[in-house]
């Protein structure tokens, strides 16, 4: 097992393009990382400087502690497996498993036809050992190519969307195996994908990049329940969370309210999160809400809800995905595609912000991707029913919001989190912490005058209209 350790590493290429951007970022002995983003964020380049075919333009890569910036590759005890499978057509699937052992004469204890014999039977291939390549499927020929990369037990496994060529349901099955064979192989493991079911299913840990820049890292649950920038909630999850945005506005002592356009909701003051938001009072944040966020509830139920009509729906079997008109606005990251049914939704016209919200990490002298910042339009908000619930376009809905599970978003994309009042109070329920030793019991959150609101208590947060 090879620990790998990047320090601000840059990659540089001709033509000034700057595919990766200091990148910091450990991968444990042992570990499964994935490293997920969208098409030409950097990835590929990322594993190709592990690996040692490309050369850092800056920054340190160390294995196992060693400076490993001029390693030659076959000095690194690392196995490659592509997308493309790039065996050996004039040979068998035995002759393939076993040519990396006649290579370098290293075999252990085990002789060539045993160690290829156990490999083709962990991978389920043992009846196929004399076929040639073009006589096996492609779930098959990535089959032997993992097999031909384990069998000489490397230290260190750098896969680049080994599985992008199959068809899902290979893909399924063979993302179990992978993740489990190289487990029992002992192996480190740098994974790289733009799929982040294979991210979130595989991995020890994600890292998400964007545009050469680390977004965030974290187990799957870390990543998915708590991400640090907008562009990774919107990235993680199907179908996609929603980014509404929202002005905040507190009313001291009492809530604090999240401005959607025609309707709120709201924190209340004894809330650590709704305290967290306070700082923002007066300025527009980003709330997200995953689907399991929301539930139908009948109209006037108590608790906190949102109201709409059903622009449109999609049946998926097991499913039926619920598109609101709740006339807020909705907010997609810079680099998050916009979503396709979006012809279908009647939105209003879209616009670019530019300043806000646009951008993470550091500007750079090198040349990339113009941030374009998130595009505003009218917010579809999206849910969850179960199948055969008739629903019909236009029909008033409104949702129970489970407030607990909602996300807030800076004008940075950056999330707004309570952990350091948390760990500031040492309390560990958010839900009832002694809010006399919190710093905002006396401190003005910034921003405009505050307004005192009407007395609520937790019975009366239900949804409703703001009066004009
Ligand atoms: N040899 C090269 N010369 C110049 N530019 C390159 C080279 N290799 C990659 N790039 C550029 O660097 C950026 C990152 O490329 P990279 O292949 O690492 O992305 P990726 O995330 O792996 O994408 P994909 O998922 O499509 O493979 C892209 O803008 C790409 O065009």
């Amino acid at each position: 097992m090879t620990a790998v350790t990047l320090k601000n590493v840059s990659k540089v290429f001709p033509g000034d393009t700057l595919a990766v951007d200091s990148l910091s970022m450990d991968v444990n002995h042992g570990e499964f990382l994935v490293l997920l983003g969208p098409s030409g964020c950097g990835k590929s380049t990322v594993l190709r400087m592990v690996a040692g075919l490309e050369t850092p333009s800056d920054g340190d890569i160390l294995l196992d502690g060693q400076y490993a910036n001029d390693l030659p590759p076959r000095e690194r005890n690392a196995a490659m497996i592509f997308q493309t499978f790039a065996l050996y057509p004039h040979m068998s699937v035995g002759d393939n498993i076993g040519f990396p052992l006649k290579l370098g004469k290293k075999n252990g204890a085990h002789s060539v036809p045993e160690a290829v014999g156990d490999m083709a039977g962990a991978l389920g291939i043992s009846d196929l050992i004399d076929r040639k390549p073009n006589q096996l499927s492609g779930g098959q020929q990535q089959r032997v190519a993992m097999g031909r990369a384990l069998v000489r037990r490397p230290k260190l496994f750098l896969m680049d969307e080994p599985l992008s060529n199959l068809d899902i349901g290979l893909r399924a099955e063979l993302r179990t195996e992978i993740s489990s064979l190289v487990r029992r192989h002992d192996a480190t493991t740098l994974y790289v994908t733009h799929d982040q079911t294979e991210a979130l299913t595989m991995a020890d840990r994600v890292a998400v990049l964007r545009k050469g820049v680390l977004q965030d890292v974290g187990t799957p649950d870390e990543v998915y329940e708590r991400p640090a920038t907008m562009y990774v909630a919107a990235f993680l999850g199907t179908p996609r969370m929603n980014l509404l945005e929202a002005r905040v506005n507190v009313f001291l002592d009492r809530y604090v309210a999240l401005d959607f356009g025609d309707q709120e909701l709201r924190l209340p003051w004894h809330d650590l999160r709704g305290r967290a938001v306070a700082r923002y009072h007066g300025e527009n944040i980003v709330v997200g809400m995953r689907a399991e966020a929301l539930a139908p509830v009948a109209e006037g139920q108590p608790g906190q809800s949102i109201q709409g009509r059903v622009r449109f729906y999609e049946h998926h079997g097991h499913e039926t995905l619920v598109f609101l008109d709740i006339g807020a606005t909705a907010i997609i990251p810079d680099g998050i595609g916009d979503k396709p049914d979006l012809a279908r939704s009647g939105s209003k016209p879209r616009r670019r912000l530019t300043g806000l919200f646009s951008g993470f990490g550091q500007p750079s002298t090198e040349r990339r991707e113009v941030d374009t910042g998130p595009i505003r339009k009218s917010a579809d908000l999206v849910f969850r029913l179960p199948p055969h619930i008739p629903i019909a376009t236009g029909q008033p809905i409104t949702t129970a919001v489970h407030m607990d599970a909602l996300h807030y978003f800076d004008k940075f994309g950056k999330r707004i989190d309570v952990g350091w009042t948390q760990r500031a109070l040492g309390v560990s329920d958010p839900a009832s912490p002694d809010t006399t030793r919190h710093p905002y019991a006396r401190t003005r959150p910034r921003g405009p005058s505050l307004r005192k609101g009407p007395s609520v208590t937790s019975g009366d947060l239900g949804f409703r209209k703001r009066s004009r």
